[in-house]
């Protein structure tokens, strides 16, 4: 799905009319039929519940009177509340006209704001993609009012203060809504950390926006989703062999972190790789033969940390950092690697580290590696805090388009960015993830991917992203959000990827009749 920008949001919504011959207004009362029917689904209103519809004097306001009379006419008895404004939108101002005069209206004023009710349901219609400067005066109040209360708060199309595709300054006044509910397409603001006591859970309402004008926006940011996905991880072939899905060589661990070797291995692969052989040093021999049978194990000369590389003739792709450990020896092996390696490779959590503390190593990258750096290494590799989120996310793209490199921001919504300075947020995932090894996992499965020689690099790294998630999402389901550990991420890898490869099912025509027969 694209992330359109607020600019975008209005070319489509003029590109939509001018396609499908309908009104500003009739698309109006789409979003007004998509709210009422979320509302009635999702919440089963009963009949005397308090709704409380807080207008601003644009589109948004139109949106909020719109859902108010259809409210009305389905039997629910709700309040509006209007921002007194000097000029209002065309479309608001028929929408009120249009509002049957049994529905209660009040103008808002800083000596006459709301009182809530128990069990009030207050929809934020004030400001959406309209917003142009942060709320000051009588909005201001009216937010900070609403958040005080306790009433339901869904915001319509975007939580009132919040700008869809920029950063606001500290302290500016936003609606704290539970849910947002936003028309087709996802705003970049829904998927920043520092916006979620303001985004609450969001849903996207199809409001049948023109899919022909969505297909002609040329935009940086996008979000997967699984059809985005479908038909990108190939099926195996009959008569495939183990030369098939490549050759893996990882370098991980260190005295007391053999585990991340180990995850990251059998993350590989479930990954489904062809094989695999892990670097470790001598302490993690019996652990990692132990475990992961699977594996071949290929012991540095060194007992505590990985101190020489192998040759790497054999393999397809590389990964390199999990428990790695950040000693002088280690440091020399990833330089070395950095200057020898001839295929993909994967860094990840202390060869980071090693590439933060030593950025002249970053030179050396070659074209299209895959980094995987969670926010704190992310910082570390480039020496620069970020001021928000929004400048981390351009940190990212002018990271990935200096160093020609993919480079993946691991979190709630990791965002890849590609060195054409494309971002793509994934969907997939839960906060059970939040535990330790589950970047070790992440690694392990894009090193299979990166192996496969039929998945290009930002395939691999979008379908590992999409698929670690969507294995914590089945994992969840078993063992819950705090009792979830790395390792059941990992068993979940499997059908993650099976479901990837289902979702491109090309039905066969049924067996046609011999003719005559
Ligand atoms: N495709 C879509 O996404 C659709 C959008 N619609 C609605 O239209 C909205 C956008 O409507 P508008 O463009 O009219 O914008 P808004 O309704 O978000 O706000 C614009 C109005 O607020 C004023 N304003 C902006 N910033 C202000 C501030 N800080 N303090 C006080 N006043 C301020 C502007 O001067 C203008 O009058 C969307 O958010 C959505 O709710 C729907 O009606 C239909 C479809
Ligand atoms: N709240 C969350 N929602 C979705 N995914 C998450 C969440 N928290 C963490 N993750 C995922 O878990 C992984 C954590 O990686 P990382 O921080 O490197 O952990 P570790 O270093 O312990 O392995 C990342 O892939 C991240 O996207
Ligand atoms: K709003």
């Amino acid at each position: 799905m694209k992330i359109l920008s607020a600019a975008q949001t209005r070319a489509l919504d003029e590109g939509t009319m001018k396609a499908q011959g309908i009104t500003s207004l009739e698309l109006m009362e789409r979003a007004a039929t998509a709210l009422l029917n979320w509302l009635l689904d999702t919440l089963h209103p009963a009949a005397d519940t308090p709704f409380h519809i807080l207008c601003g004097p644009g589109n948004n306001g139109g949106d909020g009177l719109a859902l108010a009379r259809r409210l009305h006419q389905a039997g629910y008895q709700p309040e509006v509340w209007l921002l007194p404004a000097e000029k209002t939108s065309a479309d608001y101002t028929s929408n009120l006209q249009r509002l049957p005069a049994a529905v209660p209206r009040h103008e808002l004023h800083a000596r006459h704001l709301p009182t809530f009710p128990a069990g009030a349901v207050v929809l934020d219609a004030l400001f959406g993609t309209g917003l142009s400067r942060p709320l000051a005066g009588l909005a201001a109040q009216v937010v900070a009012h609403l958040n005080d209360s306790q009433a339901l708060c869904i915001a319509v199309d975007m939580p009132s203060g919040l700008l869809a595709d920029a950063p606001q300054p500290a302290g500016s006044a936003i609606v704290q809504a539970h849910y947002t509910l936003s028309f087709e397409l996802p705003k970049m603001a829904f998927l920043l950390p520092q916006n979620a006591d303001f985004v609450g859970e969001w849903e996207l309402l199809p409001i049948g926006l023109e899919s022909t004008v969505i297909h002609k926006l040329a935009v940086d940011n996008c979000f997967i989703e699984e059809n985005f996905l479908a038909g990108r991880y190939p099926r195996r072939p009959k008569f495939s062999h183990k030369g098939t899905f490549g050759h893996a060589l990882l370098l991980a661990g260190s005295q007391g972190k053999i585990g991340a070797a180990v995850l990251a291995s059998r993350a590989c692969l479930r990954g489904g790789v062809g094989l695999l052989t892990t670097r470790i040093p001598q302490v993690g021999y019996d652990i990692l033969q132990t475990t992961t049978p699977e594996a071949m194990c290929l012991l540095d000369p060194a007992t505590d940390y990985i101190s020489e590389l192998p040759d790497l003739q054999p393999y397809a792709a590389i990964g390199i950092g999990p428990g790695l450990g950040q000693e002088d020896a280690s440091r020399e092996v990833l330089r070395r690697l950095l200057e020898t390696a001839k295929v993909p490779l994967i860094i990840d959590a202390d060869a980071l580290n090693l590439l933060g503390a030593n950025r002249e190593l970053l030179k050396l990258l070659p074209p299209d590696t895959l980094l995987t750096p969670h926010p704190k290494e992310f910082e570390r590799l480039t020496g620069e805090p970020a001021r928000d989120d929004y400048h981390r996310l351009e940190q990212l793209r002018q990271f990935a388009r200096h160093h020609k490199c993919f480079c993946v921001l691991k979190g709630a919504y990791s965002a890849l960015a590609t060195p054409e300075g494309q971002v793509y947020f994934n969907s997939t995932g839960n906060p059970g993830m939040a535990t330790g090894g589950s970047g070790d996992v992440l690694t392990g499965l894009l090193l299979a991917l990166r192996a496969d020689k039929r998945l290009s690099a930002c395939n691999a790294a979008l379908i590992g992203l999409y698929a670690h998630g969507r294995a914590g999402d089945l994992a969840v389901q078993q063992t819950g959000e705090a009792g979830l550990v790395a390792g059941d991420i990992v068993r979940f890898i499997g059908p993650a990827l099976q479901e990837l490869t289902d979702a491109d099912l090309i039905t066969e025509p049924p067996l046609s009749p011999r003719r005559g027969g």
